[in-house]
């Protein structure tokens, strides 16, 4: 009888990512996932906000209801969560998604607010922190503006919230400026290789 395959245990590899609205942090993920030198598994947050056009639950978040991401953060199911931009929208990672990504032996790459981010790095104080940034603060609004996506109001809430992430900027191990995209792709690419060792 041959004895049932066992994997290795490895410990979680994680890679998080800040930066300011704008900053270009959903196209760093949509890159990254498939040039990294290293096998990364988006981590997928549940959020309470509504999907926005073309956004798909369970590919670019978990959407539920307040009732139902109340549940879940009670039962202990979030390893941290925020209210990222204090407009009562919730945001959370799921520990499950972290397994998810251990059990594929990959990266769990997650893309969190600054504030989430601190609490990840204290559970994990070998988590590879990036935070994202533009060559001047004019320029994450700017590119905010162009997606047209939110509201004025939307749009200075998520001004006063980079304000305040930019000041915590330095808690993280890199700091990286998107201001060309091939560039700051290619910056978080040799930062992953020289973890990996
Ligand atoms: N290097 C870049 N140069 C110019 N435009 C960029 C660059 N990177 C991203 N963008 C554009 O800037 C806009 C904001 O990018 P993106 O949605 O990825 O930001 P984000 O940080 O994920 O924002 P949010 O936190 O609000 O979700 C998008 O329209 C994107 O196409
Ligand atoms: N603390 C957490 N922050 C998260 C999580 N998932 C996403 N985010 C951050 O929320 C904002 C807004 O995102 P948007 O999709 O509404 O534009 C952005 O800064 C994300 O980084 C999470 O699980 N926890």
């Amino acid at each position: 009888m041959t004895a049932p395959e066992t994997r290795p245990f490895v410990d979680i590899r994680v890679l998080v990512l800040s930066g300011p609205s704008g900053s270009g942090k959903s196209t760093i993920v949509d890159r990254l996932v498939n040039v990294a030198p290293v096998q990364l598994v988006k981590v997928v947050s549940a959020t309470t906000r509504p999907p926005r056009a073309g956004e798909v639950n369970g590919r670019d978040y978990y959407f539920l209801s307040p009732e139902e991401f109340e549940q879940k953060r009670q039962a202990g199911e979030f390893i941290e969560c925020e209210e990222v931009h204090g407009n009562g929208n919730w945001y959370g990672t799921l520990r499950s998604e972290l397994t998810r990504a251990q059990q594929a032996g990959a990266w769990a790459f997650l893309e969190i607010d600054v504030q989430g981010a601190l609490s990840i790095i204290k559970e994990y104080p070998d988590a590879v922190s990036v935070f994202l940034t533009t060559a001047s603060e004019g320029d994450y609004e700017q590119r905010l503006r162009n997606r047209g996506t939110e509201s004025e109001d939307a749009i200075q809430q998520r001004l006063e919230t980079a304000r305040r992430e930019l000041k915590l900027s330095k808690e993280y191990k890199h700091i990286v400026v998107n201001d060309d995209l091939d560039r700051a792709v290619s910056e978080i690419c040799h930062i992953l290789a020289s973890a990996e060792g």
